[in-house]
């Protein structure tokens, strides 16, 4: 299966968070489960991602759940529509991001994101996303993701 951020033309491949053509950013892969309704990725983080020693940074951890809530937005609207993402690209963009840091976050072992649409409403779908360490759940994150039809920022 080819992940979600695969599918984005080289005009929006350079996204700090998952761009692939982005040689400085953190290339985050997201998978959408159809059975499922739920998206997944996995990102290990290095030893500069430190907040405090042995915790990682939640400004990362909040990158995280963006770029993870924006292919999931992406993936759950195309599954309502009934769309094939490498035909019909869907642009998303966050219009608003909450995360609650209910834990820290070890620094060392992968982390797990895990989301779900919440709402897939006209242009907006709202995504819910979990990071887990092993077991624990360490941080929830939702965030506004509404689609844009032409240029960006004019
Ligand atoms: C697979 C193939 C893909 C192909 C290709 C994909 C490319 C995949 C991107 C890659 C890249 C990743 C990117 C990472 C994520 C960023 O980092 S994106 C960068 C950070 N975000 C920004 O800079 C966004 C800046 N903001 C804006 O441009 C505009 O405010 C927005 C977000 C486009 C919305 O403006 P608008 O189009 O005028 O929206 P508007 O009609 O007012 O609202 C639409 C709906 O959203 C709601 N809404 C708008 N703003 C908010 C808000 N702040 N809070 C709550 N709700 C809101 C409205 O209430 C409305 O809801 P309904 O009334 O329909 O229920």
């Amino acid at each position: 299966m080819k992940a979600i951020q695969l599918h984005y033309p080289p005009e929006w491949a350079h996204c700090y968070g998952c761009g692939y053509l982005n040689p400085m950013g953190l290339h985050l892969q997201t998978y959408w489960n159809r059975e499922r309704k739920e998206s997944r990725t996995a990102f290990t983080p290095s030893p500069h991602h430190t907040a405090i020693p042995g915790f990682v940074y939640g400004g990362l951890l909040a990158s995280l759940v963006d770029c993870h809530a924006t292919a999931t937005a992406a993936a759950a609207k195309a599954d309502a529509e009934g769309l094939d993402l490498e035909k019909t690209p869907l642009r998303f963009v966050t219009a608003s991001l909450k995360v609650d840091y209910l834990k820290p976050t070890p620094l060392g072992p992968e982390l797990v994101l895990v989301g779900r649409a919440r709402e897939v409403k006209g242009r907006k779908v709202v995504v819910e996303a979990e990071v887990y360490a092993g077991e624990a759940l360490t941080v929830r994150g939702e965030a506004v993701l509404v689609q844009i039809t032409e240029g960006f920022g004019g």
